[in-house]
């Protein structure tokens, strides 16, 4: 499917990497030592990769960053790629010392909530990069700061409580349809591909009432949902190698579908012929002195990447332990066949704690880099004893640090989870919050499993709906089994996959129909 694994990269690899040289190289002799050397963490594994490669690339994810997590508690330091980081004269010890270059992992509930709410940091030069790659300048989760509370604001009106609930039929349709294709299906089939058609075809309804069958559509999410490399550079970017130029095609296509049915809309709306009650794009469309069109449709490309793939892994992931919990899922569908006619998906307890679960134990996006603007002090739930002995209950960081945020190790956290943190248990969910701690009065009815700050997902109403209709059709007709050689790992590239042996992406599953 991704163009990116194809011929071209090595050569692409090639170019990046010679045009990088120069950057490094000033990069190497600027940057400022590490503020956070004293915080323990993880040795380094190599001087080039630090310990990037064990946290990236791991087989399964997590199996270092968990451990850490476990070993050094929720704030540690990790060596990043390029371990000796600046050659700089220390008179004290009369020669050249290298400093390293450390990233610092985050997982406490207080320095979180700090970081993510703070105009001190922004998303990292690399996170930056690819966005704008991918979705352009003039998109939500690219824009300044300024610029993004009024654009959001504005966006909103597609995804209030009111505004989802006109999609439900929208989502009963795709169930219905992926209903029909597991009739039509072996009794071992891959759900990865069923999930995801269904969820570009809700978005690409729901937000532009655009039909999932249109060629170019089915095109767009091929290569804009395509895994991108995460060494992605802007100037490079701009070579002329298949794979970037993938992404910039998927960028201008996005665009111009967007664009021509945003037109559309626009004429519709003056000639008052618009369905107010309709998609995204219509809702927007329709409101008077609303955004100006190329802003909406600027939105696309984020919209059907944000949207799609997000939701279909979650669901992927969530099915899989479905079968692992044969009582849980006799227990569900009891629940759901309990539901006739109207069906209101809020008041079915297994169902949201099943949701909430998948959510907490496969964040798509399990880690997100941030950079420090500006010098600041991250304050601490817990205090943390730094390789000197000394505690403390803040961190100084310098501008130009690099912060993780570790979604993924703050969902499994013992101190806030309880002791079975690790464990896909929906059952926490089912006796009030889930989540233990001073600050869970602060937290919403899902935890912050949308995450949170100013960016946090707009989609997140639209996505639990699809989920519990998808579920509830899908639970209600289909019993779900793993084969006896499952062989599926969760990876990152660059959010969460299900992937096989053979490095595909896929989830092969045994499907039954329930008689
Ligand atoms: C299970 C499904 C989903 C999950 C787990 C999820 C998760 C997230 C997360 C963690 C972010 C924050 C990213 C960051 O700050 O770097 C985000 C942002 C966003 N999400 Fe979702 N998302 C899901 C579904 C959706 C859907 C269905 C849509 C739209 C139809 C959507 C639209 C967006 C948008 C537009 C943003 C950017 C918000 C901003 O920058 O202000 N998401 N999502």
């Amino acid at each position: 499917m991704s163009t990116f694994a194809g011929q071209g990269l090595p050569f692409s690899l090639a170019i990046a990497a010679a045009g990088s040289i120069p950057f490094l190289l000033v990069y190497f002799v600027l940057r400022r030592p590490s503020t956070i050397r004293n915080i323990p963490g993880p040795p380094s594994q190599s001087w080039i990769f630090g310990n990037t490669q064990q946290l990236i690339l791991s087989t399964q994810y997590g199996d270092y960053e968990f451990g850490w997590l476990k070993s050094y508690g929720p704030v540690y330091r990790l060596r990043n790629c390029f371990g000796v980081r600046s050659v700089k004269l220390h008179v004290k010890f009369g020669g050249l010392i290298p400093a390293k270059q450390d990233r610092l992992m985050v997982a406490d509930p207080a320095a979180l909530s700090f970081i993510i709410n703070s105009p001190h940091f922004k998303a990292s030069p690399m996170l930056e990069n690819v966005v704008y790659l991918l979705h352009g300048p003039k998109s939500l989760i690219y824009v300044s700061a300024e610029e993004h509370k009024p654009l959001r604001a504005a966006l909103n009106v597609g995804f209030t409580a009111a505004a989802v609930r006109n999609y439900q039929s929208i989502f009963e349709k795709a169930a219905a349809r992926i209903t029909e294709k597991l009739d039509n299906s072996p009794s071992t089939v891959d759900i990865c591909p069923l999930l995801s058609f269904a969820t570009l075809s809700t978005i690409g309804e729901a937000v532009m009432a655009a039909s999932a069958s249109q060629s170019r559509l089915q095109i767009l999410a091929e290569a804009i949902a395509s895994h991108l490399p995460p060494w992605l550079f802007r100037a490079v970017a701009h070579l002329p190698t298949p794979d970037f130029k993938t992404a910039r095609d998927a960028k201008r296509l996005a665009y111009e579908l967007g664009n021509r049915i945003v037109r559309e809309k626009l004429l519709a709306a003056r000639e008052g012929q618009l369905d107010t009650d309709g998609d995204v794009f219509s809702v927007l469309c329709a409101t008077k002195d609303g955004l100006p069109g190329d802003i909406v449709a600027a939105q696309t490309s984020l919209f059907m990447v944000a949207g799609q793939e997000t939701t279909a892994t979650t669901l992927v992931l969530g099915l899989r332990e479905l079968a692992r919990l044969p009582n849980f899922q006799a227990d569900l569908r009891s629940e759901i066949t309990a539901h006739t006619g109207k069906v209101a998906y809020d008041s079915m307890p297994l169902l949201n704690a099943f949701i909430k679960e998948c959510l907490r134990m496969f964040p798509v996006v399990p880690i997100d880099d941030r950079i420090a603007r500006e010098d600041a002090v991250i304050p601490l739930s817990e205090k943390i004893t730094l390789s000197t002995g000394e505690e403390i209950s803040q961190i100084c960081i310098e501008k130009g640090q690099i912060v993780s945020v570790a979604i993924a190790s703050f969902q499994r956290l013992e101190s806030r989870w309880g002791e079975d943190a690790h464990e896909f248990n929906p059952n926490r969910w089912l006796h009030g919050t889930a989540y233990k701690g001073p600050e869970a009065e602060a937290l919403g009815p899902y935890a912050n499993l949308f995450f949170g700050g100013p960016h946090t997902c707009l989609g997140w109403r639209f996505a639990v709906l699809e989920m519990q209709v998808f579920i509830c059709e899908l639970v209600r007709q289909f019993s779900f089994a793993l084969p006896e050689d499952d062989a599926v790992r969760i990876r990152l590239a660059f959010s969460l996959h299900p992937m096989m042996p053979n490095g595909q992406k896929g989830a092969p599953m045994i499907v039954s129909r329930i008689s």
